[in-house]
């Protein structure tokens, strides 16, 4: 199955309000088209005569060596769009042997996505994407939670001061999760009204101290997801984040925003040096991937594809979308000349229209 297929099966299956809150984006849904677009003006050069049989696509990743520079990223509500949820979407990401990031409004709770990802790899890398709470104490529980259940790293959340304005969302009156639903990661915590969305307060007034006082909460590392500005990874790294990712998230905050890829070499040149810099947005095919890599990117995360592929098949329409995405990537590696990931450099990138 293409992703296109999976896509289109999703449309098919799903309530058409949650398949409008899965697709959609903020304001005009600028940056949500362009995050796609932006992809088609880097093309590949390739290297002839140094490739090798077989390629090794493993990458080392904080908290999880893997074996594909691919990641599940963080996509709230999950059995909205599948009954089984966040445990498939697991599964079948430790089946493939790639990271998950389960997040804070996640519809199953952190141990429970824990747990089913070792169902499928005994060993698995699930990292948990936190909101930070205006209430330490509440942040707090939540990275104890995570800890607890296994995860491997923490991925905090910085794009988000306010709520996005999900133009498909408010038109349908999509605000909440349905009865039936919660966020499970927020019952039983300190002073907190269990489970709708507005339990998942953001806060314009969160500051880099805040970040810094989480990193030194755990020991677990610490990625930051959110950055454009370069200015913005250094400061990452100076609070010590252990990894940064460039996202506009999927094109759901501020419509008003660069591409992610159009961001990601200013980011590269600031601080890939120190910590690994992840790319996610707009990535729906295998050489999408390695134009990020080729661009400096570590590895890269992908939304929406894994949650057509939920909707449309659960763990095996996972799986699928996993199993497409690095088949094209290696088969791309393979045509540029590739043995390993770190053989994608950015000599081999040009702009679409442009010679030299
Ligand atoms: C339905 C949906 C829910 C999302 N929920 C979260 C979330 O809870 N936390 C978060 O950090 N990012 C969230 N994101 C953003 C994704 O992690 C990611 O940045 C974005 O989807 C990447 O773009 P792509 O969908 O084009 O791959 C969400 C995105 C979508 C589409
Ligand atoms: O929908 C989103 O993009 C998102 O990030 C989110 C945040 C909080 C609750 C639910 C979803």
């Amino acid at each position: 199955m293409t992703l296109r297929a999976l896509h289109d099966a999703a449309r098919r299956t799903l309530d058409p309000v949650h398949f409008d809150y899965l697709a959609g984006g903020t304001g005009e849904e600028r940056v949500l088209a362009d995050n796609e677009r932006a992809f088609d003006r880097y093309l590949l050069l390739p290297r002839v005569l140094c490739g090798s049989e077989t390629r090794d696509t493993a990458v080392d990743l904080p908290g999880a060596r893997r074996t594909a520079p691919v990641v599940v990223a963080p996509t709230a509500f999950h059995r909205l769009m599948h009954p089984d949820g966040e445990r498939a979407a697991a599964r079948a990401a430790a089946a493939e042997g790639v990271v998950l990031v389960t997040g804070t409004a996640a519809t199953t709770a952190v141990d429970g996505v824990v747990e089913a990802a070792r169902e499928a790899d005994p060993d698995p890398a699930v990292w948990f994407q936190l909101y930070l709470h205006p209430r330490q104490e509440v942040t707090e529980a939540l990275v104890r939670r995570a800890e607890t259940a296994g995860c491997t790293a923490l991925v905090v959340t910085v794009d988000s001061p306010v709520f996005g304005r999900h133009t498909r969302d408010l038109r349908n009156g999509f605000t909440d999760l349905p009865p039936g639903y919660a966020a499970e990661n927020m019952r039983d915590l300190p002073g907190a009204p269990p489970g709708s969305l507005i339990d998942i307060p953001m806060s314009p007034a969160l500051s880099w101290r805040d970040f810094g006082e989480t990193v030194r909460m755990t020991s677990l590392p610490v990625l930051v997801k959110g950055v454009l500005h370069p200015a913005d990874a250094r400061l990452a790294v100076e609070h010590g984040a252990a990894g940064v990712i460039v996202s506009n998230h999927g094109g759901r905050q501020c419509d008003a925003v660069p591409a992610a890829v159009d961001c990601l070499p200013a980011v590269v040149g600031a601080v890939a040096d120190r910590v690994p810099v992840l790319l996610d947005g707009g990535v729906r095919r295998g050489s999408d991937v390695a134009v990020a890599l080729a661009l400096g990117a570590a590895a890269v995360g992908v939304g929406r594809p894994v949650v057509w592929g939920l909707a449309a098949g659960g763990e095996a329409g996972v799986r699928a979308v996993l199993g497409a995405l690095r088949d094209e990537y290696d088969h791309t590696l393979a045509l540029c000349g590739g043995r390993r990931n770190t053989d994608l450099t950015k000599d081999m990138i040009v702009r679409r229209g442009e010679t030299w």
